[in-house]
Formats: structure tokens, C-alpha cells, sequence
């Protein structure tokens, strides 16, 4: 061993979670190792949400396959310079390119390098889970580290897995000129709210989208121009090209986690609410964490982390106010339980405030309106929404304020949005909560029949 370092904190990975913490522990004054094995930024920037909103987007707007390609390089281009090691370097953290591991319980190894933290950070994300379907290994598969990089147009593609990598990456290369069957063991969106759901889908199908549900691929074969998928009941499908969309594997292998004492579960690597692995100066967050997996996620991780970190204040980790959006047409977002999910937990005490787009003005007057809000409200406040429709990811952020703030539906009434927006169907909601206590209530008219008469 050649070199020592001795810092506050060290990170493994520089992904949307790593760089967070880096980014926000060097500025208010520790000392910070990064260390990185492939690109900076990680699976977001690379090969996950960048790429996929914008080849969405440039396939929405008619774009050729090429143009389509360049526009998503030049978008990944126009963001790295954010996540790059310069940007990083100047802000103070120390960068380290390489694959690290432990090599005890406060020390990480990155080539010839050893790393002494007061703090260590595991943000090593995930990697495509690729199920071991007897014919895989002699079949040429896609997943999304890949099909980015495609030359041409596939002329069929087949994408297993109907979550929300197969169902915008079917969207996109529909799109752009390809055939496309999404194969789905259970139900496609299986997650989401299923009235939800099936406005997505229909949408996809009306797009020309084949999606087989109750599908599961249990044999692939190789064929001269392509490759050929069997399901446990007996269908056969044929495309040119297979893409491998079926969930991630966090990524472990090779960190010797058992050098510092650290456990992991099926899912990934095991924290507690504080997100501290079982090794407790060792923080696990972002995808590695095994919960979630999202940037947004790995985004508030890290705020968390800090605190603990830097102030030793007792963060905890919390999922109720995550919310969730899938990148369809219509657009599909969510945040804490669906319907049938808080009506498992809350039976009669959940009311369910519902209103259409298609009673919001700007939406009729832009054709937008397909689709619907679900509140689902417990004693006058959210526990979670479900919105499907025009850029519904763009709306579910006040529900994400409402129920982080503990804010009662009335507050989201009293909002007054200007007029005519969008998201007046979030107020709307509100006053469909509120509607039947006002207008359909006895002692309510009571009140106003004496107040008009006795008030001069
Ligand atoms: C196709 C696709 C689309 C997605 N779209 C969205 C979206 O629209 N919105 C959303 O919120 N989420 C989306 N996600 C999920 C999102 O990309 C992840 O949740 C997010 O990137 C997780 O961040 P992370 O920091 O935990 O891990 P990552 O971003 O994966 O970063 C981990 C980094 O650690 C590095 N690393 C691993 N092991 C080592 C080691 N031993 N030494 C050094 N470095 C190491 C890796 O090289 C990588 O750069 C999408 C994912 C996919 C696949
Ligand atoms: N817009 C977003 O925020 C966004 C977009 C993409 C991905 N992500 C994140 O990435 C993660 C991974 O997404 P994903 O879509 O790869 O995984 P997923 O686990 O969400 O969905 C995989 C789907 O594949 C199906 N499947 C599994 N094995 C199968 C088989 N043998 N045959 C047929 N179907 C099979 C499952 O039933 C499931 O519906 C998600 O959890 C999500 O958090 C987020």
C-alpha cells in the first residue's frame, strides 16, 4: 500500500446519493473522499432517468431514431459537467477513480490507496437483475445499460418486465418506429392503483403496444434474426430484439462488507431507520439501502446522513412523503398507499376525495383530459394521492408538502392557484373532500338559516 488517506468521510459511489452527500458535507466543511468506479453520476445521469426522459421526449416529438440518439448524448452531456470530477475537485472533495472495498471496519482500499474515515458511505446503487431463464445465456439481451447505445431502430422488441423501466422504454421505442411486446409475469404497473394502471395501458395498446400479462417467461432460444420467448402457459413470441426489464440487484459484490462487519438482507444491504448498516460509523443509502429506488430517494437519503454526520443530530429515514412518477402518456404518479392499500390500513376511516381532468378548465381547453386525482384522506388529512394525466409527476410534489407537513386538507383548499392551471385539480380534490360536510350537511343549512335571519 502506497498512499493513506485520513478523512472525515469517505463515499463509495458517485451516483445521484453519493454526490449528494458530497456536494453537501465538503460545503459546510468536512473533509470528503469520493471514490468512483465507472462514470460519474451513476445510473441516473448514465443509463436511468436522463437517458429515459429524454429519448421519451424526443420520441413524443416525432423525432427520428438518430436525432432521437443525439439528443439524448447532448442531454447527458449538458448535466454531466454537475457531476463531474473537476466540479467536485474544486468544491474540495477529494476524487478517487476505481473500484473501492473494505479492509476493516473504518478503512476502504481503492487501488493503491487506503482510505481512514471517521465516516464511511456505501452509495453503490444497482445493477439490472437478469433472471436465470434456462436460454438466457446464449440469447443477445438489451437492459438499460445498453439500449441507449442501440445503432438502429429494433424492428421488434420484446421487453420482459412490465414496471416502470419496461413500460417507458416500450412507450419510447414505439414510438420511434419499433414493434414492441411487453411481457408481464403478473400484471404490468403491477405496484400502482390498477384504475391508474389501465389508463397507461390502455393508452400504450391504443399506441399500438402489445402488452401479454399473466406472462411469464419461463424459456428464450436464439433464432438466426432474433429471439424467441416462451411463457409458463404455452405463448410464443417472437422479436428481433430482447430487452431485460424485470427489477434491479443491489450492488455488493466486491466491497468485502464482511471486512467491516456489515450485514445485508435479500434486497440489499441492512440499515436501520437512520440508515447506519450494522457497522455503526457505516451509512448504506440510495438504492444500496434496499428499499426504494429512486433519485429523488437517494436525494433525501443523503440530507439525512448529513445530519447524523456532520451535526450528530438523530436523523431518521422516512417514506411516507416519497413519492413516485412514471413517465407514460398519460403520466402516472403516486405518493404513499393507493386506495386498496389504505383501505387495508384504515377501513372506514378513509374517505377517498376523487375528481376527472376532465372537470379542470385548462385541461378541456388543451385536450388534457384524460385521467383523474384519488386523495385518500384519514381524520381531514392525506396519507397519499394517485394521479393519472398530463404531467402528473409535476402535481404529486404539494401532496408530498401536504403529508411531510402534516397539513389538513382545508390547508389545500385554501390554496388559491391562478386561474386557469392544471394543477387546480389538486384544490379540486380538496373541495370534492369537502363538498358533501358543506353541502349536503343538516346543521350546516341550520347555520346559515340563523345567521340570515338574525344577522341585520
Ligand atoms: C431505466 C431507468 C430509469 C429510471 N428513471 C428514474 C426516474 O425517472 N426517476 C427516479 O427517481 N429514478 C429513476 N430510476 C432509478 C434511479 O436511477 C436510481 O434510483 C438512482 O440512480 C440511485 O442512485 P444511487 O446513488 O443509489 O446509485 P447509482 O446512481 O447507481 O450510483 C452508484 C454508483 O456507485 C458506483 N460503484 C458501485 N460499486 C462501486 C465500488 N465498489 N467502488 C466505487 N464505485 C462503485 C457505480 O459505478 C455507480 O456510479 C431509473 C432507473 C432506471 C434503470
Ligand atoms: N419513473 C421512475 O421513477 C422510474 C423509472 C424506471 C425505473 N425506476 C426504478 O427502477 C426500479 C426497477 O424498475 P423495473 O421496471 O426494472 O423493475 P420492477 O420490479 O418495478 O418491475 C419488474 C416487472 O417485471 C416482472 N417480471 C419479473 N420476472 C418476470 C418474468 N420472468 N417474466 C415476465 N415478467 C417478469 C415483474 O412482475 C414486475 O412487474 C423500480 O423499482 C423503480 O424504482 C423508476
Amino acid at each position: 500500500m502506497s498512499k493513506a488517506i485520513k478523512t472525515d468521510i469517505c463515499i463509495i459511489g458517485a451516483g445521484s446519493g453519493g454526490l449528494s452527500v458530497a456536494a453537501g458535507a465538503v460545503q459546510m466543511g468536512a473533509r470528503v473522499v469520493l471514490i468512483e468506479k465507472g462514470a460519474m453520476g451513476g445510473d441516473c445521469l448514465n443509463t436511468g432517468c436522463v437517458p429515459s426522459k429524454a429519448l421519451l421526449h424526443a420520441a413524443a416529438t416525432g423525432m427520428g431514431w438518430r436525432a432521437a440518439h443525439e439528443h439524448v448524448r447532448e442531454t447527458i452531456a449538458s448535466i454531466a459537467p454537475h457531476d463531474s470530477v473537476e466540479r467536485f475537485e474544486e468544491l474540495g472533495v477529494t476524487v478517487i477513480k476505481g473500484a473501492a472495498r473494505f479492509s476493516g471496519r473504518r478503512s476502504v482500499t481503492v487501488g493503491d490507496t487506503e482510505v481512514h474515515a471517521r465516516r464511511i458511505v456505501i452509495a453503490t446503487g444497482s445493477v439490472p437483475f437478469v433472471p436465470p431463464i434456462p436460454g438466457i445465456e446464449d440469447v443477445p439481451y438489451l437492459t438499460n445499460e445498453t439500449i441507449f447505445d442501440l445503432a438502429q431502430a429494433p424492428g421488434h422488441l420484446i421487453v420482459l418486465g412490465g414496471g416502470p423501466v419496461g413500460v417507458e422504454m416500450a412507450l419510447a421505442h414505439r414510438r420511434l418506429g419499433a414493434e414492441v411486446t411487453v411481457i408481464e409475469a403478473e400484471r404490468a404497473l403491477g405496484r400502482e392503483d390498477p384504475e391508474a394502471a389501465a389508463l397507461v395501458l390502455d393508452a400504450l395498446r391504443a399506441e399500438g403496444v402489445t402488452i401479454e400479462e399473466g406472462a411469464k417467461a419461463v424459456r428464450l432460444r436464439k433464432l438466426d434474426d432474433g429471439v424467441e420467448l416462451v411463457t409458463q402457459d404455452g405463448r410464443v413470441i417472437t422479436g428481433s430484439h430482447l430487452m431485460v426489464a424485470v427489477g434491479r440487484k443491489v450492488v455488493t459484490e466486491g466491497l468485502d462488507l464482511d471486512k467491516a462487519g456489515i450485514e445485508t438482507t435479500g434486497t440489499g444491504i441492512k440499515v436501520n431507520a437512520r440508515l447506519r448498516t450494522t457497522n455503526r460509523r457505516v451509512f448504506a443509502i440510495g438504492d444500496a439501502a434496499g428499499g426504494l429506488q429512486f433519485t429523488h430517494l437517494a436525494g433525501y437519503h443523503a440530507g439525512v446522513i448529513i445530519r447524523s454526520m456532520l451535526f450528530a443530530l438523530p436523523a431518521k429515514a422516512t417514506t411516507a412523503h416519497i413519492p413516485r412518477a412514471t413517465y407514460t402518456d398519460p403520466e402516472l404518479a403516486q405518493i404513499g398507499p393507493t386506495e386498496a392499500e389504505a383501505r387495508e390500513t384504515y377501513g372506514d376511516r378513509l374517505t377517498v376525495a376523487r375528481i376527472g381532468f376532465a372537470a379542470i378548465d385548462r385541461a378541456i381547453a388543451t385536450g388534457r383530459g384524460a385521467g383523474f386525482i384519488k386523495v385518500m384522506v384519514v381524520k381531514g388529512r392525506p396519507v397519499g394521492a394517485t394521479i393519472v394525466g398530463a404531467d402528473a409527476g409535476e402535481h404529486i410534489g404539494l401532496w408530498s408538502l401536504a403529508i411531510a407537513s402534516k397539513l389538513k386538507m382545508s390547508a389545500i383548499s385554501g390554496m388559491v392557484v391562478p386561474y386557469p392551471v392544471m394543477s387546480e385539480i389538486n384544490k379540486r380534490a380538496a373541495g370534492t373532500y369537502f363538498s358533501p360536510r358543506l353541502f349536503d350537511s343538516a346543521s350546516v343549512k341550520r347555520v346559515v338559516r340563523v345567521v340570515q335571519k338574525l344577522v341585520p
